[in-house]
């Protein structure tokens, strides 16, 4: 692989407070461009998510894990035709390996827009499944308005990519539909302390869509040394260099980890690079809370019609940069020409090649049946599942 100059060895850490002034614009817009298209991943400080708000809900995610096991399974994936629930430890594999990971998925409020004769992956988004309110009492509320949030900062951060790659604040609106026609997705997940020699948190992989932004300082690891970056007894997210050596990026209380997904690299050109990630699982006694919230583009953008043209001087940063070793990390060849709601849904049924996991094919059987024969005519015999 490539030892470019432009190699890192941490992950940038950029100040958001910056964006206030024209002159800390300017500096922030020179970072993001560089973490962009040399790192592909962030830390984000300063950001405009209320901590207070951040802080109440770490509070809450032991005890939705503590919850009665009999109240998480009534709220599992496999009742939810929008892919929402709870999935036990063990359900999904990355490259072949079980994932030591227990999680619920939620979304932004939506009301789907779905009517008879409309595609079915209009049906992917939907409304949540929420734990019983007299179990975890104000849970809800704080999720709520958390996921508000964290959207806000993710349009406005969308709109600041634009512009480091010079192409004005709303040069990435055309993969938004209005507000309403919009649903993101979060995870609140749990790595249990495992002993055995799986110690497969999540296995490397690639983020499909758009964004992500990950609440990174839900850990419990304890206090944190002086050079965070370093830590490398701070076992968890680990990030994939241009050289294809693993770095730590261990959690800083207070910031959101944030990473480019394959959608937006491919139609950047791969001037912005998704990287490669994973998470190892943590050794000690106490588990390692994470909260990756995925930004999504409109269900009916074809990413063939959005591809993106910059200015010289920042093609060049790429030349500069290098080619970044090809992948296989898209689930089927019309990827770039189908809708993007499609191309989600069918992610969602197929296992993917081996570095996008998270197939639920057993949801799909259940509530896309039509899609299902289509891709499994002789039906489904591996794993992955929701159960
Ligand atoms: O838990 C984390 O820190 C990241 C998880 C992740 O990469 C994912 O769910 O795609
Ligand atoms: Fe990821």
């Amino acid at each position: 692989m490539s030892s470019s100059a432009a190699d890192f060895s941490s992950v940038p850490i950029l100040d958001y407070s910056l964006v206030a002034t024209p002159e800390g614009k300017a500096q922030f817009l020179e970072q993001l461009r560089h973490a962009l298209v040399n790192v592909g991943f962030l830390y984000l400080a300063n950001h405009p998510v209320p901590q207070a708000d951040v802080d109440a809900l770490i509070g809450y995610i032991p005890k939705l894990f503590a919850l009665p096991q009999e109240a998480k399974e009534k709220i599992r994936m496999a009742n939810s035709e929008h892919f929402l629930g709870y999935s036990r430890l063990g359900a999904e594999l990355t490259k072949g390996a079980v994932d030591q990971r227990e999680q619920f998925d939620f979304a932004t409020k939506h009301v789907s827009r779905w009517k008879e004769g409309d595609p079915d992956y209009y049906r992917l988004w939907g409304p949540c499944q929420w734990p019983d309110e007299k179990l975890i009492p104000g849970f809800r509320e704080v999720l709520e308005r958390y996921l508000e949030e964290v959207q806000e900062l993710s349009y406005k951060f969308s709109s600041l990519i634009a512009e480091a790659f010079g192409l004005g604040p709303d040069g990435l609106s055309e993969f938004y539909e209005a507000p309403e026609l919009m649903q993101h997705r979060a995870k609140i997940v749990q790595y249990p302390v495992v002993e055995g020699s799986n110690d497969q948190g999540v296995g490397p992989h690639y983020d499909a869509g758009f964004l992500t932004f990950v609440s990174a300082s839900l850990s419990t690891f304890g206090p944190f040394p002086k050079d965070l970056l370093q830590a490398s007894s701070h076992r968890g997210l680990q990030v994939q260099n241009l050289s294809g050596q693993w770095i730590d990026a261990p959690p800083i209380p207070g910031t959101f980890v944030i990473n480019l997904g394959k959608a937006l690299e491919f139609v950047t050109g791969g001037l912005a690079r998704a990287t490669s990630h994973r998470v190892l699982s943590p050794k000690g006694t106490t588990p390692r809370y994470s909260v990756p919230f995925f930004q999504n583009i409109g269900l009916e953008t074809r990413l063939t019609d959005h591809i993106l043209t910059f200015p010289p001087e920042i093609l060049a940063l790429k030349d500069k940069r290098g080619t970044v070793a090809a992948t296989d990390s898209v689930n089927f060849s019309e990827f770039d020409k189908e809708p993007s709601g499609k191309v989600n849904l069918i992610g969602r049924v197929k296992p993917k090649s081996e570095t996008i996991p998270r197939s639920h094919p057993d949801v799909a059987e259940r509530h896309y049946p039509e899609l299902f024969k289509q891709i499994f005519p002789n039906g489904f015999s591996g794993k992955g599942s929701a159960y």
